[in-house]
C-alpha cells in the first residue's frame, strides 16, 4: 500500500438525504491502491448508504467521486463494474440451479466475455492464483456458504477488480473459512487491489485492515490506523465509553427440562434446503444452549420445526414443560410461552411495510387485545419502550420497519421478543449486524432472561458470541446435531470441526426417517 500514490477512489463531500434522514453528511474519504480500509460505525451511522453510493445503487444528492484522480459519475452497478469496482453483499445473489461458471457469465458483457476467451479456464486460473478453490462446473446449490462467497469474489476477480467492497463478509463463515478469506484479501491487497471492508467485528479490523474511517450520524467522526489500536479503543471511537465490557459472563447449569426435542427428522420444505436428521436435545430452565453452524446446515429448518412455522405436523417429537406440542401450530406454541427471533429480520422477523407498532402486535397479543379490540395506546407504549431501552434509531413507533438500518431493526425485534418474558426463547443470530454497544445491551438482556429462569436456544454462526453466552453447546452440520457439551469443557477448534461435520458417522448419516404425524 502506498499512500503517496493517486488515490484509487476519492470521495469528496458525499451527501445523501432520505426523506427525514440525512444518511451521509458531507463525507470525504481516500482509498489508496493496496489498502484494506475498514468502514466502521454504530447501527444507522450510514455505512451501507455510502457503499451503495460507491457501487451505483444509491445516487447521492451532492458530492464527487474521483477515480484514479479523474471525476466520474457512478450511475449504476454496471457503471461501477466497468470502472473496476466489485461488491460482495451480505446476501448473495447467485442462481442455485446454475453452475458457478454460468452464474459468473451472467454478469459479464459480451465484450468482457470475448476478451476472457474460455471463462472456465479463467476461473480455474484465478482460483489457483488466489487459493479460492472454486470449481467452475459445480452447481451452486451444492456449495457451502463459504464456497458461495468465494464465487461472489471470483465474479469480481474475473472483471479485474480494482476496488472490492465487502459488507460484513465474515458473519457467515467458520473460523477456518475466515482465515482463508483473509489470506485471499491479503493477496489481493499485495497486488494493488483496494478493499473496503464493513464490519462490526473489531478484532478482525485490527487483524487485517491498514486504515479505518469511523462514521457517526452520517458524518466522518474519526480515522485511525487499526494496526496500532485495540478493539476496545476503536469501540470507544465508535460509540463512546462503554460503561461495561462484554467479558467472561458466568456460566450456569440449567434445572428441569423445558423443551425436549426427540429424534426430529424432517425433509426440508425448500428445494435446496437441508433435511433434519434424528435431532435430539433437551433445553433446560435457566440455561442458554448454543447451536453453532454455518448457515444452510439445517438452522432454518430446525427453527421452523420447533417454532411451528413449518406447519407440517410432527409426531411425538417436541415437548414443552412435559406437554406434547408436536401437533400445535405456531400461534398455539407462542401462547404457551415460546418466542422466536428468526434470522431473516425483514420478511419473517418483521413485515417491511408495517410500522414498528403494527409489527409488535403481530407477535404479541397479551395485554393488547381485549374482547377482540386492540388497545393501540398500549401497543404504541410498548413499542416506544423497546425503542428507548434498546436505543433503536428511528423516527418513532410509527416508522416503517423497512426504513430502519439492518442493525436497528434487529435491536427492535430482539427487544420485542425478550420483552414478552418468554419461557422459551429461540433466537437466530441475535446480534447480527448490531454494533458493539447494542450487542452488549442484547447480551445482557439475554443473560437476565436466562437468570429469571427462561430457557434460551441460541442459533448462531458467530462462534465467539456462542462461547461468550452459551452454557452448553453443540453444532449443526448437514442437518445432524453433534453431541451437546458444556461450553467450559470444549474449545473453538472442536466446535469448528463439528461445524464441518467430523462427528457424523456413516451409520448416523443413513439412519433417519421422517417423524411426520
Ligand atoms: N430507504 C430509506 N428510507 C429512509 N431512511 C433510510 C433508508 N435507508 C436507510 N435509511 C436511514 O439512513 C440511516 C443510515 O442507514 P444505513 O443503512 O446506511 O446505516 P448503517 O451504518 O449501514 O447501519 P447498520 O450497521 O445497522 O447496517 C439510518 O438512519 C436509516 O434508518
Amino acid at each position: 500500500m502506498n499512500k503517496t500514490l493517486t488515490p484509487r477512489l476519492e470521495l469528496l463531500n458525499i451527501t445523501k438525504q432520505y426523506p427525514g434522514c440525512l444518511a451521509n453528511d458531507d463525507i470525504s474519504m481516500r482509498l489508496s491502491p493496496g489498502e484494506i480500509h475498514a468502514l466502521l460505525g454504530e447501527n444507522g451511522a450510514g455505512k451501507s448508504t455510502l457503499v451503495k453510493s460507491i457501487y451505483g445503487v444509491v445516487s447521492p444528492n451532492s458530492g464527487q467521486f474521483l477515480w484514479n484522480g479523474k471525476e466520474v459519475e457512478i450511475k449504476s452497478p454496471s457503471n461501477a463494474r466497468e470502472l473496476g469496482i466489485g461488491m460482495v453483499f451480505q446476501h448473495f445473489s447467485l442462481f442455485e440451479t446454475l453452475t458457478v461458471s454460468q452464474n459468473i457469465e451472467l454478469c459479464l458483457s459480451k465484450a468482457q466475455l470475448e476478451a476472457i476467451g474460455s471463462l472456465a479456464e479463467k476461473i480455474t486460473e484465478l482460483s489457483t492464483a488466489y487459493g479460492l478453490n472454486v470449481d467452475p462446473e459445480r452447481l451452486v446449490h451444492t456449495l457451502s456458504i463459504g464456497e458461495r462467497q468465494r464465487v461472489e469474489i471470483m465474479r469480481c476477480l474475473v472483471q479485474d477488480v480494482k476496488l472490492l467492497i465487502l459488507d460484513e463478509p465474515t458473519s457467515v463463515l467458520t473460523p477456518q473459512e475466515v482465515s482463508g478469506l483473509f489470506n485471499v484479501l491479503r493477496t489481493l491487497s499485495s497486488q494493488g487491489c483496494c478493499i473496503l471492508f464493513i464490519s462490526h467485528k473489531l478484532h478482525e479490523v485490527t487483524e487485517i485492515c491498514h486504515s479505518a474511517t469511523i462514521l457517526r450520524g452520517g458524518k466522518v467522526i474519526d480515522t485511525c490506523d487499526p494496526r496500532v489500536e485495540t478493539p476496545a479503543t476503536i469501540a470507544k471511537m465508535m460509540v463512546g465509553d462503554l460503561a461495561e465490557q462484554d467479558a467472561g459472563y458466568s456460566k450456569k447449569t440449567g434445572t428441569e427440562n423445558l423443551l425436549s426435542v426427540s429424534s426430529l427428522s424432517q425433509d426440508s420444505s425448500q428445494p435446496f434446503g437441508t433435511s433434519l436428521k434424528q435431532i435430539s436435545f433437551e433445553l433446560k430452565k435457566g440455561e442458554i444452549l448454543g447451536i453453532a453452524g454455518v448457515a444452510g446446515n439445517g438452522q432454518d429448518e430446525l427453527m421452523a420445526a420447533v417454532s411451528g412455522e413449518d406447519n407440517r405436523k410432527l409426531k411425538n417429537t417436541l415437548w414443552l414443560d412435559g406437554d406434547d406440542i408436536s401437533t400445535l401450530g405456531a400461534a398455539a406454541r407462542r401462547e404457551r410461552g415460546m418466542a422466536y427471533v428468526p434470522e431473516e429480520r425483514l420478511g419473517r422477523g418483521a413485515v417491511p411495510d408495517m410500522s414498528l407498532s403494527e409489527n409488535t402486535l403481530l407477535t404479541h397479543k397479551e395485554g393488547f387485545v381485549k374482547n377482540g379490540w386492540v388497545s393501540w395506546n398500549a401497543v404504541k407504549h410498548y413499542a416506544k419502550s423497546i425503542i428507548e431501552q434498546y436505543k433503536v434509531k428511528c423516527h418513532g413507533e410509527f416508522s416503517e420497519a423497512k426504513s430502519l438500518s439492518g442493525g436497528n431493526l434487529q435491536k427492535f425485534i430482539m427487544g420485542r421478543e425478550i420483552g414478552q418474558k418468554p419461557k422459551v426463547l429461540i433466537c437466530a443470530h441475535p446480534t447480527w449486524g448490531v454494533d458493539v454497544g447494542a450487542a452488549l445491551a442484547i447480551h445482557q438482556a439475554l443473560l437476565a432472561l436466562r437468570d429469571q429462569g427462561a430457557a434460551i436456544l441460541l442459533i448462531s454462526e458467530d462462534i465467539d458470541e456462542l462461547f461468550l453466552l452459551a452454557d452448553r453447546m453443540a453444532a449443526l452440520c448437514d442437518g445432524h446435531l453433534s453431541p451437546v457439551v458444556k461450553t467450559e469443557e470444549t474449545t473453538i477448534d472442536q466446535i469448528g470441526q463439528w461445524m464441518a461435520g467430523t462427528f457424523i458417522t456413516p451409520e448416523t448419516s443413513n439412519n433417519h426417517q421422517e417423524t411426520a404425524a
